[in-house]
This record gives structure tokens, C-alpha cells and sequence, in this order.
């Protein structure tokens, strides 16, 4: 069986002395979407920056297109293929749209990847020029995708994309992101509807207070109110 791109087994995690994470396990297939769920706190976060190496791992590994990168350096994984967009985006507002596009990469761009991401962003392409801080909560979301996706990552990793997107985005934002799949990248998304989960994602992840709750295929979830009730604290998903 070939192993999933990105597989996480056991993985503990302190931020100072306090336990946050203890016994996530999680697995992101090469291609389609993987959905991290959980309510407020318990941990989705901190999963994807230790998974990044911003956090220490205390315990557990993560294996990376069959290699342990558990205790790789936070700056050398980008580099194996892993892009991404941190809650809040991470943009650098006083530099220009272009300067933050290609702020990560060591040497010239791809052209035919920056052909690609510019098709995929049109919006972006008009506004080289502009400070990134003078877009909206959309548009520098656009970006931060659009500057991991510059990397040419096999897994793209988005910590609550739509969050403070206004609504006229949020579903560009949604479309881009199954688009990002279809095109053959891995994604795994922390994303706070659950319904845009079920509907974007081919496995569903749930944590609960630093560990995994539930893991399997939208459907399971469907098939169990109940379980999406214990978990989120939602009503019945459609
Ligand atoms: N810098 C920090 N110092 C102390 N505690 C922290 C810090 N960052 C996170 N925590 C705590 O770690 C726990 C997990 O936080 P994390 O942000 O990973 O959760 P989350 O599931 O992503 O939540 P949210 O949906 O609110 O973003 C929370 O209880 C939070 O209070």
C-alpha cells in the first residue's frame, strides 16, 4: 500500500510547560482534501505549526513523503514540498503585493508556475504594485495562498482561510481551494464550517482537547449526528 503524504502519529506538543498536544494522529493522502475539525482551543493550531516544526514535538512523529521530519528544522520543511498559509495569513502588509509573492523563494521564479498562479488569481496580477496591507481580508488571503502555491508544495496546508473574509469572498476562496486539489496538490485545511468540510473534504479529522477524536470519510460523520453534536457542538450535518 503506497503510505499517505503526510502522516502524524502520537504527536504531543507543550507551549511552555502547559501539555497542549497529546495523541493526534492524522494522514493526508497524495491528492483531495483532509478536513482538521474541533471546537475553539483544542489544538487545530497548534497541530499545523508543529507539524511546520514552529512547535517542538514533544513526543510522536510526522512523516513526510516517507520521511520522519519530526526533528527537522522549522525552515528546511517549506523546502521538502510542505506550503503554508497561517491563521491570520501572515502577510506582510507594508510590502508590496510582488515583494511578498516572492519572499520564500532562493532563486527565480518558475515561470510557468507564477503563469499558473497569476491565472488562478487575476486579482493579484493587477496589483503587483500595491501594499499588500492595503487589500482586503479576501485579497490577502488570495495572496498567502497564492505565495505558498509560488513554492510549487505537494501539500498545502490553510489554518482557517476564510476566516474574517467577507462573504463575497468566501466562496471565491472555497472555489480555489477545491480547484487547488483538482489540480493535483494535497490539502489539509482547518476550517470552522462544518458544512464546507463535509462538502470540500474526502476524510474528515477531529480533535477534541489535544488529541484525535474521530477520523473517516464525511459520510461516517453524516451517518452520526450524535458524534458531530459531542464534537463540534453543531446540530446535524447536511
Ligand atoms: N502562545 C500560547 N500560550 C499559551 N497557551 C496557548 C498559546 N497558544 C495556544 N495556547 C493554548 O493552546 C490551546 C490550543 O490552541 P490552538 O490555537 O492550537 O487551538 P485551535 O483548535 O486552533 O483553536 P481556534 O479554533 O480557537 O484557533 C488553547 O487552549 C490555547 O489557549
Amino acid at each position: 500500500m503506497v503510505e499517505p503524504l503526510l502522516v502524524v502519529s502520537g504527536l504531543a506538543a507543550r507551549i511552555g510547560r502547559v501539555p497542549i498536544l497529546a495523541g493526534v494522529d492524522l494522514a493526508v493522502p497524495a491528492r483531495g482534501i483532509v478536513a482538521l475539525l474541533g471546537r475553539n482551543g483544542v489544538g487545530k493550531t497548534t497541530t499545523l505549526r508543529t507539524i511546520m516544526g514552529v512547535v517542538e514535538a514533544t513526543a510522536g512523529s510526522i512523516r513526510f513523503a516517507d520521511q520522519d521530519i519530526t526533528r527537522l528544522q522549522a525552515h528546511l520543511r517549506p523546502g521538502l514540498g510542505i506550503g503554508y498559509v497561517p491563521q491570520g495569513r501572515g502577510i506582510f502588509p507594508l510590502l508590496t503585493v510582488r515583494e511578498n509573492l516572492y519572499l520564500g523563494l532562493r532563486g527565480p521564479a518558475d515561470p510557468a508556475i507564477e503563469t499558473h498562479v497569476f491565472e488562478r488569481f487575476p486579482r493579484l496580477a493587477e496589483r503587483l504594485d500595491q501594499k499588500a496591507g492595503t487589500m482586503s481580508g479576501g485579497e490577502q488571503q488570495m495572496l498567502a495562498i497564492a505565495r505558498a502555491l509560488m513554492m510549487r508544495p505537494r501539500l498545502l496546508i490553510l489554518d482557517e482561510p476564510t476566516e474574517g473574509v467577507m462573504p463575497r469572498l468566501v466562496n471565491d476562496i472555497r472555489r480555489e481551494i477545491a480547484a487547488i486539489a483538482a489540480s493535483g496538490i494535497a490539502v489539509l485545511l482547518v476550517e470552522q464550517n462544518l458544512r464546507t468540510a463535509l462538502r470540500l473534504a474526502r476524510h474528515v479529522v477531529i480533535m477534541e482537547r489535544g488529541h484525535t477524536a474521530f477520523a473517516g470519510p464525511p459520510e461516517s460523520l453524516r451517518a452520526d449526528p450524535d458524534l458531530a453534536h459531542r464534537l463540534l457542538g453543531v446540530g446535524a450535518p447536511t
